[in-house]
């Protein structure tokens, strides 16, 4: 590879509509370089990387790569040729193929005889490289993986080669599924392959990855490239006060306060895992956190609590209404075709009933109060849910979750995308939530959210393996508990 590839995006802009995403950005990205590029939930950071992977055609501006100025048939398929892979915030797998199926997709080059062959050894032998251990078949229907898996799967496929170069590849959130173990395995592997020479863009809320990855930082703002400096020139704080985001009072202000423990159970769950000895159990006014690594039956707990809600079980009792905020939102979460309004509102059509129709008045007057309170930057709620950015979609979640009758919250990994401000934000209503008498059941797979609950249960192969207060909770603990 020339030591000098480089890809150079000067004065671009895109509008949605009204919405002004991108608003004359500049860029440069050199090969061996990891540039980290960070900016609030809506900035315009993926859609600046859907230009660059030939996804959207920009409004103006010039895209060059190696000099060669590239054109308005500039496409996914020019910009694979010239050695630019994109791993989507929003996973692009096709669920009803196989992982191996899904590698072909992007290797036309794998075709003839035993092609399903090579695809399934290419694709193993990138997830070994990156992931070591990672436990999937690259036989099973995408479909059927888990969230993390599809996320590891994902970013796999990008790296994969057959005949054209890789020179450029671009990340955006890679690790929003991921726990600490397996994201760390993945931040390693990028760093080796800058050493190759590879130019890296990786796109995170997770501001420690950035720092301890980067070589450079690029934050955005409304659409513009507000700095542009060496990562060695930030530390989180002085990042997080560049982003324009939260004060120091608002970072310290959240940490959990041990409650005056309710008497009232709402919640009793025994994991079916066999070999579980320990039972859930979440009161009144509690946070309560489910640990471990990704994808140890934390997510199924939570789904059974959910069902008990409905129908009796014999291993878990609920004794209260619930409501949950899905963990693939892709999947599990959004209502594609509806509105953000909508959206919004879904859990909550009962009080806004007038006779046997839904108000409109009431369901606007609802969404409008959560978009305030949580910050969805939208132009207008009644645009389709897919108009937000990631993190903003999450939001709405949230604000669907909370904005219910709900007395017990059920949460599953959900944090996915939202920027750091916002996730202040939420878990200072979370904390409200709780002391007003809601309980909180939290998987997540970031430890600092660990440290907002009030109890931790640390799950392993779908049992509990540990039971932590919060004044035991430690990461060595988890990490302990974990493995
Ligand atoms: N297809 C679309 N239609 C309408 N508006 C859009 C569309 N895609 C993006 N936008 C708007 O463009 C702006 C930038 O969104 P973008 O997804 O690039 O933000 P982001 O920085 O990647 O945010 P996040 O951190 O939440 O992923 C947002 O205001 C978003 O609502």
């Amino acid at each position: 590879m020339s030591p000098q590839s480089v890809i150079d995006l000067t004065g671009v802009t895109k509008s949605f509509g009204a919405v002004k995403a991108l608003a004359g950005v500049d860029l440069v990205l050199r090969s061996g370089e990891c540039l980290g590029l960070v900016g609030h939930n809506g900035a315009g950071k993926s859609t600046l990387m859907n230009v660059l992977a030939g996804t959207l055609a920009p409004d103006a501006g010039h895209l060059r790569i190696d000099d060669v100025e590239l054109d308005r048939s500039y496409s996914v398929f020019r910009a694979h040729a010239l050695g630019v892979r994109c791993v989507f915030q929003e996973l692009s797998l096709c669920g009803n193929l196989t992982v191996a199926e899904n590698t072909r997709l992007l290797h036309p080059r794998l075709r003839g005889w035993n092609w399903r062959k090579r695809a399934a050894a290419l694709i193993g032998a990138m997830l070994d490289d990156i992931f070591p251990g990672h436990g999937i078949a690259v036989g099973a229907a995408v479909a059927d993986l888990s969230i993390a898996q599809r996320q590891m799967v994902e970013i796999a496929r990008a790296f994969t080669v057959t005949d054209e170069s890789l020179r450029f590849v671009i990340l955006d959130e890679p690790t929003s599924s991921l726990d600490a173990a397996t994201a760390g395995q993945l931040l390693a592997f990028v760093r080796r392959q800058e050493a190759r020479g590879v130019g890296v863009i990786l796109i995170s809320h997770m501001l420690h990855e950035i720092l301890e990855t980067a070589d450079r930082v690029v934050i955005m703002r409304d659409g513009r490239v507000i700095a542009s400096e060496a990562a060695s020139a930030f530390d989180r704080e002085g990042l997080v006060s560049a982003m324009g985001g939260l004060s120091h009072q608002q970072e310290c202000s959240t940490k959990a306060r041990s409650p005056a423990r309710s008497s009232e159970i709402r919640v009793r769950a025994q994991p079916s895992a066999p070999g579980n000895r320990r039972e859930l159990t979440a009161r009144a006014g509690e946070i309560v956190g489910l640990g471990g690594l990704a994808a140890h039956g934390q997510t199924d707990l939570l789904l059974s609590v959910f069902r008990a809600a409905q129908r009796r079980s014999p291993t878990v009792s609920v004794s209260d209404s619930v409501a949950l905020v899905a963990g693939d939102r892709q999947r599990d979460g959004i209502f594609p075709q509806w509105s953000i309004t909508q959206n919004i509102g879904l859990r909550s059509l009962k009080a806004m009933r007038r006779g046997p129709l839904i108000d409109p008045g009431l369901e606007d007057r609802f969404a409008e109060d959560w978009r305030a309170r949580i910050g969805i930057r939208s132009a207008d709620l009644k645009d389709g849910i897919l108009s937000l950015s990631g993190g903003n979609q999450q939001k709405a979640l949230f604000a669907r979750a909370l904005g219910s009758d709900a007395r017990i919250i059920l949460m599953d990994d959900p944090m996915r995308g939202v920027d750091v401000a916002t996730k202040r934000e939420v878990y200072r209503l979370i904390r409200d939530e709780a002391d007003k008498g809601r309980t909180f059941l939290w998987y997540t797979t970031e430890m600092e959210e660990l440290y907002e609950c009030d109890r931790v249960y640390v799950f392993r192969n779908g049992a509990i393996t540990a039971d932590l207060d919060q004044d035991q909770l430690t990461e060595e603990r988890i990490l302990h508990a974990s493995f």
